[in-house]
């Protein structure tokens, strides 16, 4: 078993259980009181590399990051740096989330919210929708390709933006082929937990210029925005070394500053 599948079998128990204590009618209900989500795609094209800021506690590779007692506190210092959009990890069993950290952030800012997690099922969806995520990131490594095409439309029809996440050449192609339109090259190998920095620089060239681009995982300093921008990313998204340092405000704002340079990124139409 892989680390991926290990976290796969959590997370389907998991989802059993909240869909036996709130229904999907009950969900979609939510969602009909809830704010549309925000459009993200025409900003991710204009000039700058935006930087998604992510909640997290722990990683399977690092365990425990930081307490993080109040992400609404975390998120606020986020936007207030500059982040594009917030990432919450809502997995519980590897990386210490929750659904109530989304509501926390959602009611915290005003920037769109990512819910990052491991969605086997459109239950997750709506669950996404209903607590106010704008975003939604999608594995195609923990997804057979019929079960990716069907979630990514079914995200787009309820106003969510799928992040289609790939580590492999194949995946890529994958996410290409199911009709992603973000696509995030994660420098970690989610079977192995391995980085690869190399990752996005070898990968970009796959991902049709029509379609958004992200690096993610293992980027710290303003050096790799830049780096990472002239390879082609749209934008970066970053959770560790925010999380572990001492003032994320400032340490997002640097990222942005960095990612700002108007000759690093033209707008893209
Ligand atoms: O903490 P880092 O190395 O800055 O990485 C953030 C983000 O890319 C990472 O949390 C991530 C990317 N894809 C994922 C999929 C599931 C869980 C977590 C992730």
């Amino acid at each position: 078993m892989t680390v991926l599948d290990e976290i796969l079998a959590g997370v389907r128990a998991d989802l059993a259980e909240r869909q036996a204590q709130v229904p999907l009618d009950e969900l979609k209900a939510r969602c009909a009181r809830v704010p549309d989500g925000k459009p993200v795609v025409p900003s991710f094209r204009n000039s700058g590399v935006r930087v998604i800021a992510e909640v997290k506690r722990r990683s399977p590779s690092k365990g425990a990051l930081a307490d993080i007692p109040d992400p609404a506190v975390l998120a606020a210092d986020y936007e207030a740096g500059g982040a594009f959009a917030i990432s919450v990890l809502t997995e519980q069993r590897r990386f210490g989330g929750t659904l109530a950290d989304l509501d926390a952030v959602r009611q915290a800012v005003d920037v769109p919210v990512l819910r990052k997690d491991f969605v086997v099922s459109s239950y997750q969806l709506w669950e996404a929708r209903a607590h106010g995520a704008d975003l939604v990131l999608l594995i195609v490594a923990a997804l057979e390709q019929n079960a990716l095409v069907s979630l990514i439309e079914r995200a787009e029809s309820i106003g969510l933006t799928p992040l289609v996440e790939a580590h492999e050449a194949d995946e890529v192609r994958r996410a290409v082929d199911a009709g992603a339109t973000v696509i995030g090259v994660n420098a970690r190998n989610l079977k192995t937990l391995d980085v690869d920095p190399g990752a996005f620089p070898r990968l970009a060239g796959l991902i049709p210029d029509g379609c958004v681009k992200i690096a993610e995982s293992g980027i710290r300093s303003p050096h790799d925005v830049i780096e990472l921008a002239r390879e082609g990313a749209d934008a970066v998204l970053v959770g560790e070394s925010l999380v572990t340092g001492k003032d994320p405000r400032t340490a997002v704002a640097d990222l942005v500053a960095a990612g700002a340079h108007p000759a690093l990124k033209q707008p893209r139409s």
